[in-house]
C-alpha cells in the first residue's frame, strides 16, 4: 500500500513512513492510493468480533504486512487496554432507532483516544526498531493534546509540545495536559486561537530546520494517516451492532477539523451501507456553509462553549476535496491557493457530489445549552456541549426514522462543566476515579507569543539529548 499526497506532488510513502510524517513536502495531506474494500459476505463474517478483532480486520490491509499480523494485535491490544468500558465503544439507545456511540471511555475522556493510544505504541514500536528519536508537533483546541500526551508520555524516543490556545480551553482540558510532568512532554500555551496553533504546526513542517540534527517532526494531528485509519474502525463497530451490512446507518459528526467525519466517508467507501453522513458544526460553521452555500469563507473564530470545535480551516476538508475532484492534485493545490486568501468555491460537480455525500446543520451556544438540557429532562442522560450539537443536528437532518442514526459522543461531559452548569445542572459532572485529583495536581506550561521564531528558539532549548 502506498500513501500519496493530495497535491499530487510529493513522494510516495510507505505505511511505516506516513506514521512518521506530518504534511507532505507539498503541502499537501497523505491518504492510501487505493481503499481497501470489504464485501457485504464479508462485513457479515465480522459480526461478534470484539472491538480489537474488529480492529485488526480493518487497520491490517491499511499496513499491509510491514508489521507482522501478531505484532499489530499486540498494538492494538495494547491501544484498548486503558478504557474503562468493555465494549470500547458502547451504543446506548435514546429513542426509536437513534443510538449515542459513546468514543469518550478512553484515558482521556474524548474520542481522541481511539487513534492516540494506539498512536502512541506505534510510534513506539517503530521508533525502537529503527533506532530513531523524533520530535512531535500538535496542535489542540483541548482534546487532541491530552490525547497525543498520554499516548507518547512513556516513549522514550519522543519529545512532545503541544500547542493549545491560552485561555481557550476548559480548565479541565488544560490540566489534562500541563499536569503531566515527565521531562519530554513540554506544553506551550499560545497567545492565539486553534488555527494559529495549527497553522505554526504547518508552518513548522515546511521548514524543520530549527529542530537538532537528525531529528524530525511528526504529526499527532489528524493531519497524520494513522490518526484518520483508527477512527474508521468504531463506524463499523457501531454498524455491525445496528444489523449492517444489511441495514444502512446513518451517523451524526460533530465536527471540526473534519477528521472524524472523513473516517466515516472513509468507512462507506470501503463498504460499510451508510445512509447519512450529518456534519454538526457549532458557530465555527465553514464547513455548514460550505455545504448548504457553497461559502467556504474565513470568519472571525469565534469563542463557543463547544471549544474543542472552535475551528475554522478544517485541515481534513482538503482530503475530502481530493476526492471530490477525481484526485485531481493540481485543482487541490489551487484550491487551497484560492483558501489562502481567504476564501474558495467548488466548482458544479464536486459541490453537488459533496450535496450527496453529506447533510449538515449548525448551533449556537444558546441552542447547545438548550439541547443539553431538554435531553437530560427527558432521558436523564448528559451530553457533552460537542455531542449535544451531532444530537440536534440528527434530528434537523434525519431523513428517515427507519434507518437507525448514530450520534458519536465525542467528549465526556465533565471536560465541559461550565456548559453543563448553564444547562442547568446543580453539581458538575464527577470525573472518573482516575482524574479525581486532576485540581489537586501540579501544572507546568509556558505562555509563548504568536510568534513562529519564540515557538521554535523554546522547542530547540528543550529537546533532550
Ligand atoms: C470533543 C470533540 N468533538 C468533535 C471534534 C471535531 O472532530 P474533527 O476535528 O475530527 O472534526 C473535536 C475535535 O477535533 C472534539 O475534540
Ligand atoms: N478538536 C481538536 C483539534 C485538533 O484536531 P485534530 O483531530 O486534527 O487533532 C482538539 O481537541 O484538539
Amino acid at each position: 500500500m502506498k500513501y500519496i499526497s493530495t497535491r499530487g506532488d510529493a513522494p510516495a510513502l510507505s505505511f511505516e513512513d506516513v506514521v512518521l510524517t506530518g504534511l507532505a513536502n507539498d503541502g499537501g495531506l497523505y491518504l492510501p492510493e487505493t481503499l481497501p474494500k470489504f464485501s457485504a459476505e464479508e462485513i457479515a463474517s465480522w459480526r461478534g468480533l470484539d472491538y480489537r478483532e474488529l480492529a485488526f480486520k480493518i487497520i491490517s490491509p491499511f499496513v499491509d504486512g510491514e508489521i507482522p499480523d501478531a505484532d499489530l494485535k499486540k498494538l492494538i491490544e495494547s491501544a484498548y487496554s486503558k478504557f474503562r468500558h468493555d465494549a470500547i465503544a458502547p451504543l446506548v439507545q435514546t429513542g426509536h432507532n437513534e443510538f449515542i456511540l459513546e468514543l469518550f471511555q478512553g484515558p482521556t475522556l474524548a474520542f481522541k483516544d481511539f487513534a492516540l493510544q494506539f498512536l502512541g505504541h506505534l510510534f513506539d514500536y517503530v521508533l525502537k526498531k529503527r533506532n530513531q528519536k523524533v520530535v512531535v508537533m500538535g496542535a489542540t483546541s483541548g482534546d487532541t493534546g491530552s490525547a497525543a500526551i498520554e499516548g507518547c508520555r512513556d516513549c522514550e524516543n519522543i519529545d512532545i509540545f503541544i500547542l493549545h490556545p491560552n485561555k481557550r480551553v476548559s480548565d479541565v482540558q488544560r490540566r489534562q495536559m500541563t499536569t503531566v510532568l515527565t521531562d519530554n512532554v513540554h506544553n506551550i500555551a499560545l497567545e492565539g486561537n486553534f488555527d494559529d496553533c495549527q497553522n505554526m504546526v504547518k508552518a513548522s513542517f515546511a521548514d524543520q530546520s530549527f529542530l537538532p540534527d537528525g531529528r524530525q517532526l511528526v504529526a499527532v494531528n489528524s493531519i497524520n494517516w494513522a490518526r484518520i485509519m483508527a477512527q474508521i474502525v468504531y463506524y463499523f463497530y457501531a454498524g455491525l451492532a445496528l444489523g449492517s451490512p444489511a441495514r444502512p446507518v446513518s451517523f451524526s459528526v460533530p465536527t471540526g477539523n473534519f477528521g472524524d467525519i472523513f473516517a466515516g466517508y472513509l468507512a462507506k467507501q470501503m463498504g460499510l451501507p451508510i445512509d447519512q453522513l450529518i456534519i454538526a458544526t457549532n458557530s465555527n460553521d465553514i464547513l455548514h456553509r460550505c455545504i448548504s452555500n457553497n461559502d467556504h469563507s474565513k470568519q472571525p473564530l469565534v469563542h463557543s462553549i463547544s471549544p474543542s470545535m472552535d475551528i475554522m480551516v478544517s485541515s481534513n476538508f482538503e482530503r475530502m476535496l481530493f476526492d471530490l475532484y477525481d484526485r485531481d492534485g493540481a485543482a487541490i493545490k489551487q484550491l487551497m491557493e484560492d483558501f489562502k486568501s481567504g476564501e474558495m468555491s467548488l466548482a458544479e460537480g464536486p459541490l453537488s457530489k459533496a450535496r450527496e455525500l453529506f447533510s449538515s446543520y449548525r448551533l449556537d451556544d444558546k441552542e447547545t445549552v438548550d439541547v443539553i438540557r431538554e435531553v437530560f429532562e427527558n432521558t436523564e442522560y448528559l451530553l457533552d456541549p460537542h455531542t449535544a450539537i451531532g444530537v440536534q443536528a440528527a434530528r434537523k437532518q434525519r431523513k428517515s426514522k427507519d434507518v437507525p442514526m448514530v450520534c458519536l459522543a465525542t467528549a465526556h461531559p465533565a471536560k465541559f462543566p461550565e456548559a453543563v452548569r448553564q444547562a442547568g445542572q446543580a453539581a458538575d459532572p464527577a470525573l472518573p476515579l482516575h482524574m479525581r485529583d486532576l485540581f489537586d495536581r501540579e501544572e507546568r506550561y509556558t505562555v509563548l507569543e504568536n510568534d513562529l521564531a519564540k515557538v521554535h528558539a523554546h522547542m530547540a532549548a528543550n529537546i533532550n539529548a
